[in-house]
């Protein structure tokens, strides 16, 4: 599509290609002056990110949108994404903060039926993606500051918009650099969980808002001078909640992760907070529905999934596998991926007889939340920085278990048996031959 933004005559929806994605426009609906505003602004930041992303394909709910006529696109996105989430109306000065601040933001809700005993149990999540801010080359301590310095402004807009819990993306203090399989530096950017900067930047983020921040990073466990891929829990009231590690460790393509840190070993814990139960999955673990089934069977009610993943790799499976978790284990997961291509100064290869090469591929963001009824919010772009804001009623969780009832038609004594024999030396495969 070409378009000459000094001809745009700011009417915006039929003028300006960039009102089709400005969120001011298409969140809120907000109408006359502000339209006109922004319209020059949003075109400008669109265009500057497509630019820097190498990517024009934004995200399949634009592409259905401008596709599929609007008599059809109901039923189409009904059948795809489940029963449709109601925008959340956002603050305008958290809109006007987020277009100035070059992100995305959007709001949806998870609604549940009244019940007479019970009140509704609201909260509002946030989930962060993002790019990174500095070269892979810059300066350990100049990259994870500039990283704080990104995420502060975005939990800013999360306060305005009254998230209760935010998370960030999977080790969001540094490139995902675990392709390259050097050591030096990136095991520099581990940091203590309990005493790090950065969980002590987010303690204070924590206490400033009253938020719990789940902060996923590379841990370096000082006593034994172990790593371990972290998610640390801080609690609203700034002291740290605990730690959940990364339990499964992906050994595909170009995630080289072992030769960083150790598969973990706290187990399936829940962090019981103010706001709700909440868990952990981190990334690779998406893949194993046993884990986020042992996190629900602890009691969590909402199930976090930071990852890094790139398109070449597991898009097809993003949007399957969060979504299937929420409906198989009767909770809202969260699925937080970051954005963009991150180079390195030396070429690795995959082990694979193909060519070296300086980037992991693009990671594609789509960052959304499942609910345990099917439904799923529209995803974050492919392309742009952004914040989700979802408000959930956690009472659906237990009206849609009362409906479906898999916590009791689940029969997981017989499956601990059968698994406790299928991993066995001396299993034998029950397979009837003739
Ligand atoms: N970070 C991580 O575990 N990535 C593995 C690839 C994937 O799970 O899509």
């Amino acid at each position: 599509m070409t378009f000459d933004d000094e001809k745009c005559d700011g009417i915006g929806l039929v003028a300006c290609p960039a009102c089709r994605f400005c969120p001011i426009v298409e969140g809120v609906g907000l109408l006359g002056y502000r339209i006109h505003k922004h319209t020059h602004k949003a075109w400008t930041v669109y265009r500057r990110s497509l630019k820097m992303s190498g990517s024009a394909f934004e995200s399949l709910e634009k592409t259905l949108e401008k596709h599929i006529p609007d008599e059809e696109l109901k039923e189409v996105k009904r059948i795809l994404f489940g029963k449709e989430t109601k925008k959340l109306v956002l603050p305008a000065c958290a809109m006007e903060i987020a277009l100035e601040r070059d992100f995305e933001l959007q709001g949806y809700m998870f609604e549940a039926s009244t019940e007479q005993l019970r009140t509704p149990r609201t909260v509002r999540v946030g989930l962060i993606q993002n790019r990174i801010v500095l070269p892979t080359d810059a300066p350990v301590l100049d990259q994870i500051t500039a990283l704080h310095k990104r995420i502060g402004e975005m939990v800013d807009v999360a306060a305005m918009c009254g998230v209760n819990i935010v998370c960030f993306q999977e080790a969001w203090t540094m490139p995902f650099a675990f392709c390259t399989r050097e050591k030096e530096p990136w095991t520099e950017f581990a940091e203590s969980a309990e005493e790090g900067y950065t969980t002590r930047f987010c303690q204070e983020l924590a206490k400033k808002y009253n938020m719990v921040v789940i902060s996923p990073i590379l841990e370096r466990e000082e006593v034994h001078n172990v790593l371990w891929n972290t998610a640390v829990v801080v609690s609203n009231s700034g002291s740290v909640l605990g730690k959940t590690r990364k339990n499964h460790i992906p050994r595909v393509g170009d995630f080289n992760e072992s030769t960083y840190y150790m598969e973990g070993n706290t187990g399936h814990k829940v962090f019981q907070t103010q706001f709700g139960k909440i868990a952990v999955n981190i990334c690779y673990g998406r893949h194993h529905p046993l884990n986020w089934f042992m996190y629900s069977m602890n009691g969590a009610e909402i199930i976090f999934n930071p990852s890094a993943t790139v398109g070449g790799l597991s898009e097809p499976m993003w949007s399957i596998e969060a979504r299937n978790a929420a409906i198989a284990n009767h909770c809202f997961t969260c699925g937080i991926n970051r954005v963009g291509t991150e180079h390195f100064n030396n070429e690795f290869t995959s082990g694979d007889g193909k060519k070296a090469h300086q980037d992991f591929g693009y990671f594609y963001g789509s960052s959304y939340v499942a609910a345990p009824d099917g439904s799923r919010s529209p995803g974050l772009s492919r392309t742009r920085d952004g914040l989700l804001v979802t408000e959930m009623d956690l009472n659906l969780s237990r009206q849609i278990s009362d409906k479906w009832s898999f916590k009791m038609t689940g029969r997981y004594e017989e499956y601990a048996e059968e698994l406790t024999r299928a991993t066995k030396q001396d299993f034998k495969p029950n397979i009837i031959k003739e």
